[in-house]
This record gives structure tokens, sequence and C-alpha cells, in this order.
């Protein structure tokens, strides 16, 4: 088992508040992990330095390449996501006004460096390549059940539609770990049983690593081999889904919350 994400002594503070302190975690390749915890606990805190979109006060994260170890301290968001890592939202943020296929073409689009030539001049080359993106990209969305979708805007789909949409956009840029930020929020119980299966046969056929945030806890102990749980921008407890559900500090701070 290699580590693909080191995370060590993270701090992450906002004038006088600390949001993200002294996080040590890492994840493994090929695994899916899920970070739960209180609101405010600092979750999409520390999405948001994993992905290099707000900077560390202090601490490292180190990725694996495939030439060995990077620090990712103040990496930009867009190096760190060509790295091999995308993320979703817990706000939806696809093109609205673009077809289901536009949305996810652009995704894949990303990791393409076609030669300018070819594209200049619209060389065969060029098109074949345009062809094959194009069936990658809709091979992706027959797998989340949204063959039939490819020129509908991505606004008029339904809300539970449009996170999958988001999940497939992640999955387009062929990442090695997925950041899925509340994937099943807003949804109904079938919705989230229907993501819950989609994110498990993703995550196993793609062999990536996923790390997701979210509150439903069926779906975590459902999903996750391992658990972090945060409270108060600090690690509470690391372990199995079993571990965590007879955790007493874990059950007092979170899932006791919910009793
Ligand atoms: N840019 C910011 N400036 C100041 N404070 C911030 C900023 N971003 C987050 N915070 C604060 O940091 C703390 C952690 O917030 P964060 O959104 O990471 O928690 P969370 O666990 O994701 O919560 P939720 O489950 O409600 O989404 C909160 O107290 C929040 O108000």
């Amino acid at each position: 088992m290699t580590t693909l994400l080191n995370v060590e002594d993270l701090i992450k503070n906002f004038g006088g508040l600390t949001a993200v302190s002294d996080v040590n975690m890492h994840l493994n390749d090929d695994e899916l992990v899920a970070l739960i915890g209180p609101n405010g606990a600092g979750k999409t805190t520390l999405f948001n330095l994993l992905t290099g979109v707000i900077v560390p006060s202090s601490g490292s994260i180190t990725f694996r390449g495939s030439d060995g170890l990077i620090p990712l301290n103040g990496m930009k968001a867009y190096k760190i996501a060509n790295l091999g890592m995308a993320r979703t939202f817990q706000n939806i943020r696809l093109f609205k006004e673009l077809t289901v296929l536009d949305n996810v073409l652009i995704a894949m689009t990303a990791n393409y460096r076609e030669n300018f030539v070819q594209s200049v001049f619209r060389l065969p080359k060029f098109y074949k390549t345009e062809a094959r993106i194009r069936q990658e990209a809709i091979e992706l969305l027959k797998i989340f059940d949204m063959q039939d979708d490819l020129d509908q805007l991505a606004k008029n789909l339904p809300y539970g539609t449009q996170r999958r949409l988001e999940i497939v956009r992640g999955l387009a840029t062929k990442p090695k770990i997925l950041f899925l930020d509340e994937p099943a929020a807003g949804m109904n119980p079938e919705e989230t049983a229907d993501l819950t299966r989609l994110i498990q046969q993703v995550q196993h056929d793609f062999h990536i690593t996923v790390l997701l945030i979210e509150h439903d806890m069926s779906l975590v102990m459902n999903l996750a081999s391992r658990i972090y749980v945060l409270d108060h921008g600090s690690l509470l407890a690391e372990g199995t889904p079993k571990e965590i559900q007879n955790n007493d500090a874990v059950i007092k701070a979170y899932l006791g919350e919910e009793a």
C-alpha cells in the first residue's frame, strides 16, 4: 500500500480563529476515506488546504507523484489539479448554460495537450482526438446513467442529477484522488442510496483514492474503509467505521449531536 498524500501538523488560522489545528493524516492509493465532524469542525477548510484553494498557516502537505514526493504547500490550485487531484464543491459548480456533454468535455480537454498546429489547422489527428474524447465522455456519462441527458442544459437537470454530473466532471480529469464535498447534500434517501452504490463502483473500477466529506452517516458507514473525525479543527479520532461508531469521544462530539 502506497501513501499518496501525507499531511503533517497542518494549521490554518483565520485571524484569531484556528479552523484547522495540528492535523496529521494520510491517504493511501485505492482507498475510500471519509472526513466527518460537526458543523464548523473545519472539514471544508481542510479540503481547501489540500486542493490549494487556500494556503496553510503552517505544516506540510506532500503528494507522491510518479517522480517522487512533491510538496504542495503554496502550490496553485490548478497545478495541484494537474497533478491528479479533482474535487467537487458543497455548492454545485457546473456550467449551467452548457449541455451535460459539454460540461464533461471541458473537464476532459483540460487533460489533452493537443499540438497547436493540429488544433489551429484542424488536421486529421485533431478530429480523431476529438472523437475519442467525446466517446470517453459518453462512456463516463453512461456509468452514471446519464446517456439520455447528453444534450440537456445542466441547469435543467434535477438536483440529484446535477450532483452526479459534478462527480462525472471530477472523474473526467482522470484524477488519482477525488475529493467529494458532501456529495449527497440535499438528496432524498433513494438518490443517496443510488449515489452510494455509484461512488463505491467508481472507486473500485477506476482504482482511485476518494476522500469524502459527508453528513449522511449511512453513506459514510457503508462506503468508507477509514474515517477521520474532526472537531473544533482538531482530529478527534481515526479508524474503521466500526471503531468510529464505538468511540465515546466521537459519539459525544458528533453522533450524539444527532441523537
Ligand atoms: N475564509 C474564512 N474566514 C474566516 N473564517 C472562516 C473562513 N472559512 C471558514 N472559517 C471558519 O472556520 C471554521 C471551520 O469552517 P469549515 O467550513 O471548514 O467547517 P465545516 O466542518 O466544513 O462545516 P460544515 O459542515 O458546516 O460545512 C468555522 O468556524 C468557519 O466559520
